[in-house]
C-alpha cells in the first residue's frame, strides 16, 4: 500500500486547533494510506516545527487569506522553504506536490492580495493555484484534496515504471533464464 502525508500550511485565520487525520482511501484502485497534518499556526508545545513538519510530508495545501496579506507573506516563506529544503533531496520535483490556495473569495471587497499575485507566485515555484472560499464551497476543498491526491497516486506509478525495467528488458532476462538454463543441461 502506497502512503501519502498532507500538511495543511499558512494558516488563514486565528485558529487554535491542531489535527492529524489518518485515512485509507482508494484511487483508481490503488489503496493509499492518507495521513493529512493540520498543525494550528500559533506556537505551541509539543508541536513539531515547521522544518520537520516540511521534511515529514509529501505534500503541502498552503492556504493564505486573500483579505491579510501578512498570511500571502507567510505562505510565500513556506514555499521558498519548501523548496529550500527540499534541493537536492531524494524527493524530486515532480515528487512534491504544493498546493497554493486562496481562502475566503467571498470576502472579495475587502481583499488585499490580487488573484494574479497568486497566480505568479504559484507558477514561480511550481505550484497549482486555486482561490475559494472554504466558508461557502465546501465541495471545491474536497476536490483539492482529492487532486493532490490522485497526483501522488500518480507520480508514484511513474516511479515504479522508472524503477521497473522495461518490457524489452524483462522479456530478454525470461529467455536468457529460460533457455540458458536449457543450454547447461544439454
Ligand atoms: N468569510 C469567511 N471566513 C472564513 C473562511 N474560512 C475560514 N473563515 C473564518 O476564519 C476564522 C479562522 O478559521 P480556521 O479554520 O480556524 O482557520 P485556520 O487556518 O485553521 O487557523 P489556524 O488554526 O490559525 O491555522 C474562522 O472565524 C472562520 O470562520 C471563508 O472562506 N470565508
Amino acid at each position: 500500500m502506497d502512503e501519502m502525508k498532507i500538511a495543511v500550511l499558512g494558516g488563514d485565520g486565528v485558529g487554535k486547533s491542531e489535527c492529524i487525520y489518518r485515512k485509507c482511501v482508494s484511487v483508481d484502485g490503488r489503496q493509499i494510506n492518507l495521513e493529512l497534518y493540520d498543525p494550528c499556526s500559533q506556537a505551541c508545545e509539543g508541536k513539531p516545527a515547521l522544518n520537520d513538519q516540511i521534511h515529514w510530508a509529501d505534500g503541502f495545501i498552503l492556504v493564505y487569506d486573500i483579505t491579510d496579506r501578512s498570511s500571502f507573506r507567510t505562505a510565500k516563506a513556506i514555499v521558498h522553504l519548501i523548496r529550500e529544503l527540499h534541493r537536492g533531496s531524494a524527493k524530486r520535483d515532480i515528487d512534491l506536490h504544493i498546493f497554493l490556495v486562496g481562502n475566503k473569495q467571498d470576502l472579495c471587497h475587502m481583499r488585499e492580495v490580487q488573484h494574479e499575485e497568486g497566480q505568479r507566485l504559484a507558477a514561480e515555484f511550481h505550484c497549482q493555484f486555486y482561490e475559494l472560499s472554504v466558508a461557502e464551497h465546501y465541495q471545491e476543498v474536497a476536490l483539492i484534496f482529492s487532486k493532490m491526491v490522485q497526483n501522488a497516486s500518480l507520480s508514484s506509478k511513474a516511479r515504479e515504471r522508472r524503477r521497473r525495467p522495461s518490457g524489452s528488458k524483462s522479456m530478454a532476462k525470461l529467455i536468457n533464464n529460460v533457455f540458458g538454463k536449457r543450454r547447461k543441461s544439454v
